[in-house]
Formats: structure tokens, sequence, C-alpha cells
């Protein structure tokens, strides 16, 4: 295991493994069920090995059912893990010890405030400060600081239950930052949330990780938060990590190609350039990209000039949504 002290995060052949029941459909099958249970078991996340550094802003990235939130809810104390240790700020998260629980933070998209919520707003902040044991002399700055960056004050004195899901979102994250943790755990944070609310709460996240030097580690489906946020990326596949390092080398890891973006010269043949490699995407009339296996880039991008002369050329790496679209399709599991 590596530097378990060093990290704030380390996670060492972690597994999780849940025993479903099975069950036919059909009433017969309900019946027979009652007497004769049958179970199998799904293997979540299956011995998972990472460490995360302190300050460092992850996105934690996968397919659907790669077994995202299963790890945040085992490094956040939620679940047990089957098999294997995970470690963050030096506490076992399973034993929810206070001290932990009072540095870490979890937010999770699907389901932003827990508690009643016939509480107002107000209500659920005081309390959260309480719980926390947020210090008296700090607890107003604290809430003032919030209701002007995530602009809270209009919803004070609201219900949680007749707030929108963006005013919920604002409002939990506010909850969940009140006590000032030093590791934040974002599970899909942004989702359903309108361009400008998700825009407002990544600049939040990043600020906020700036200044107090928190750890955040972040599960999304949107590239773009990701892009915005992360300085690394860990892709999980099937329970396991596929790909470990920054988001501008996952393309060049995961796809066999390169394309060559050309800008074409009047009068150019398509069909001399069809024979170079696929032709992807033309966005303008006299522009064009060619998909072409990376170990041939250098050899045809050479033919490409001499018998296209192009007005432009460069080669880039395909998109990434295009390189994780090829790669989620392309998983023998499926999900
Ligand atoms: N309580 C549970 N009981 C049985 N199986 C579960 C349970 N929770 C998760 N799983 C299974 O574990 C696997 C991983 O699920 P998980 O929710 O961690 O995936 P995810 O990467 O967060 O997916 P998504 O992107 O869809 O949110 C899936 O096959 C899921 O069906």
């Amino acid at each position: 295991m590596t530097a378990i002290r060093d990290r704030v995060i380390s996670v060492d052949r972690l597994t999780k493994s849940f025993r479903t029941p099975v069950r036919a459909a059909g009433l017969r099958a309900a019946a027979t069920s009652l007497v004769r249970r049958r179970h199998r078991t799904v293997r979540a996340v299956s011995e998972l090995s990472f460490g995360v550094d302190a300050g460092s802003v992850v996105g934690f990235i996968g397919p659907n059912g790669a077994g995202k939130t299963t790890t945040m809810k085992m490094l956040t104390g939620i679940l047990h893990p089957t098999a294997g240790v995970a470690q963050v700020l030096g506490h076992q998260p399973h034993r929810r010890e206070p001290e932990f629980l009072s540095k870490i933070a979890l937010l999770r998209g699907s389901q932003p405030i827990s508690g009643p919520s016939e509480l107002t707003v107000a209500d659920h902040v005081r309390y959260r400060c309480l719980l926390y044991r947020v210090p008296r002399s700090v607890i107003d700055d604290r809430i003032a600081e919030l209701e002007r960056v995530l602009g809270l004050s209009a919803l004070m004195g609201r219900q949680v239950r007749g707030l929108s899901l963006g005013q919920r979102m604002r409002v939990a994250l506010g909850l969940a930052l009140v006590h000032r943790p030093a590791v934040i755990f974002l599970d899909e944070p942004t989702i359903g949330l309108d361009a400008s609310a998700a825009l407002t709460f990544r600049r939040y996240i990043a600020e906020y990780a700036a200044t107090t030097g928190a750890t955040v580690m972040l599960t999304s489906h949107y590239l773009t938060e990701v892009e915005a946020l992360c300085q690394r990326i860990l892709l999980i596949d099937d329970g396991t990590i596929r790909y470990d390092g920054t988001l501008t080398d996952l393309a060049a890891n995961l796809s066999p190609w390169k394309e060559l973006r050309l800008t074409l010269s009047p009068g150019t043949d398509r069909e001399v350039l069809r024979r170079h490699g696929e032709i992807v995407d033309r966005p303008e009339p006299d522009q064009i990209s060619l998909r072409v296996p990376r170990a041939s880039v250098a050899r045809t991008t050479a033919a490409v000039l001499a018998e296209a002369e192009p007005l432009d050329l460069s080669v880039v790496d395909p998109p990434l949504e295009t390189v994780l679209d090829a790669y989620y399709r392309s998983r023998p599991c499926g999900s």
C-alpha cells in the first residue's frame, strides 16, 4: 500500500458486494419466493486502490453502474466495505467517529437535503451549525457569507419543501460547507441544475477549495464540470480503476485514433481524403476531420499534405465526449 499516512484519502483493495434477492416475474414466483428465497451477489466495487493528496480536486468518472456512488458511500461511512481498507483523514469512515464526520461533507444531487422538509432554510442552517459545533462566535459570519455568495438571503425564511431544485441545491451546498469541511464528496452535485445555477455552483466549489485548501472528490457525468474543477481524473469501470491521470491525457489513453483537422483548398476532392481515414465531421463546408490510427499519424499527415494541399492542418485528440462514448459502448459488461 502506498504511503497511507501522507494522503487525505487512501483506498486499498476496497471491495463492496451486495447480496440481492432474485425473483422471476409473476404471482407464482412471488409466492414461491416467500418460502424459497434465491439471492445473487453483485460486486459493485472490486479491489479498488488509489490515493488522494491534500488539496486536490479529483474527478471520479465512469459509466452508469460503474461503482462511483458505492465508493463515495464507503468513503463517507454510509456503507461498510466487504473487504479492503479505506482511510479518510486517518479515519476508517465506516466507524463514523464524530471527529471524522465533523471534517467531511457529502453532497448528493439526488438527495440534496436530509432532515425535516417542514423546517425553514434558516432552521436547517442553525441546526447544522449546532450539530457540527460551529463556534458561536463565527456562526453569524458564516451564514452571512453563504447568504452573499450563494444568494440565500431570500430563501432563509422559506420551508425546504417549497424550494425548487436549483434553490434546494444552493441551500444544500451552504449546509454542506457551513462547518468548513476539509474533505468534500460531491456526487452528481449539479444534476438537473440550469446552466447558470451549475456555473455558480462550480465557482463556489472552486473558490472554497482554493481558499481553504480542501480536498474534493467529484462524480459527474458533465465533462465541462469535471474539466472546470478537476486536475486529476479517476475513471472507474465495472468497479475497478481504468485510468488515473489528467483529463488531457485521458483521450490519448483511451482512444486508438487521432483526428487530422483540415481546412481544404477550394476544389479539393474529398474522395482523395477518404482513402487516408474515416471522415468524422464537417463543421464547415471547407473543413473536414479524418480519423486516423495513432500509429500512422505521421505517414498519413505527410500523404495528405502532398495530395490535398490543405490550407491548414492540425492533429488533435478526438473530443472527450466521443472517446468516452466509444469506450462506454465497447464495455462487455454493460451497466
Ligand atoms: N444497495 C444495492 N443493492 C444491490 N446492488 C447495488 C446496490 N447499490 C448499488 N448496486 C449495484 O452496484 C453497481 C454500482 O452501483 P453505483 O450506484 O455505485 O454506480 P454509479 O457508478 O454511481 O452509477 P451511476 O452513474 O448510474 O450513478 C451497480 O451494478 C448497482 O446496480
